[in-house]
């Protein structure tokens, strides 16, 4: 998939045209599994749009395994799959079966070809036997391996992932994460949207970091810790209370950074190679002897490219 220049605006009644993308360039590779992360409205679902053709750029274009999304919508559909989080795209009133034959039907997968394709889709996500049941009785996970098939039924060779894992319980998003792993397997190429920065670390080939439209930085996993290393190692402290945060961190120089996880009880200090030795000192002055060090998480890169937005709707829950 390659990005030129995509830029895309809306008119906003009585106020100024909002840019959900400013002149996006991105290239990714045929395969693999591609993250794009970004705080709220940062411009994902509108480039995960044009992508699919479902939205058209305001300029600049888009060309998926070669075809544009303006000038070969057609042949664009026919090799992209869909599958965007929620109720959107699934039929409550029906059951499992019909909503796979109805998109088949859609897709235009041949009669003869539906109902094995369907059971076949309905066995791999692990809905084969509520397969008589009425969607709106499923569950979000249910729901969301049926968006999945959904994506799946024209067995096109690329993915648009929106938010797949949102809402899910740790053991769904694990087991969903372990499907979206074997489709990269099939050489298939993902794009995928998410929130979740150890869904992004432990998945993804590329992140693309976005914000405010526009794309802030774009590699690796290892090669944006990587960058980040140049800048911080990640000191974590253990077994800490949110109030011994308050008071470490005080303890600490002022140039140091701290991120305190409540529900982990540890607190995340990214500190200057030079300063390390300094800071674990201090810190085993104040009593904490559980330290580790380790390369700066993706959520310290993503915190970092993209700064923290308190008082504003526009921050991420990490
Ligand atoms: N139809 C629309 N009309 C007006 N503004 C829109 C429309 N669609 C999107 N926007 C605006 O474009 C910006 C980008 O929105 P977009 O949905 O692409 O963000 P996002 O990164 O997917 O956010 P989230 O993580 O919350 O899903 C936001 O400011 C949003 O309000």
């Amino acid at each position: 998939m390659h990005a030129d220049g995509v830029t895309r605006t809306f008119q906003v009644r009585g106020g100024p045209d909002r840019t959900a993308l400013d002149r996006v360039d991105l290239e990714l590779p045929v395969g693999g599994v591609h993250g794009l992360l970004g705080p709220n409205g940062a411009g994902k679902t509108t480039l995960c749009r044009i992508a699919s053709t479902v939205l058209t750029p305001t300029s600049g274009s888009i060309t998926v395994h070669g075809y544009d999304v303006l000038d070969d919508a057609e042949q664009v559909r026919r090799l992209i799959g869909i599958v965007f989080g929620g109720d959107r795209g699934l039929y409550g009133r029906l059951t499992a079966r019909e909503n796979l034959q109805f998109w088949c039907a859609m897709n235009g997968v041949p009669r003869r070809d539906t109902p094995g394709r369907v059971d076949a889709l309905l066995d791999r996500l692990g809905l084969g036997s509520r397969a008589a049941e009425l969607v709106e009785t499923f569950s979000r996970g249910m729901k969301q391996r049926l968006h999945l098939a959904r994506g799946l039924v024209a067995d096109p060779p690329v993915l648009l992932l929106d938010e797949p894992t949102v809402g899910m319980d740790p053991v769904s998003a694990h087991e969903f994460r372990a499907l979206v792993g074997e489709l990269r397997s099939e050489g298939r190429t993902v794009l995928l949207t998410t929130h979740d920065m150890a869904e992004a670390q432990s998945l993804c080939d590329t992140v693309t970091f976005i914000d405010d439209g526009r794309i802030v930085g774009s590699g690796t996993p290892a090669t944006l810790r990587a960058l980040r290393v140049e800048g911080g190692v990640r000191v974590r402290v253990h077994d800490l209370a949110e109030d011994a945060h308050e008071d470490l961190m005080t303890a600490l120089p002022e140039e140091v950074s701290g991120e305190h996880d409540a529900r982990a009880r540890h607190t995340d200090l990214v500190v200057a190679p030079g300063s390390v030795a300094e800071v674990v000192d201090a810190v085993v002055r104040q009593g904490h002897v559980s330290v580790t060090t380790g390369p700066p998480s993706l959520e310290d890169v993503y915190l970092g490219l993209l700064g923290r937005r308190e008082g504003t709707d526009r921050g991420m829950a990490v």
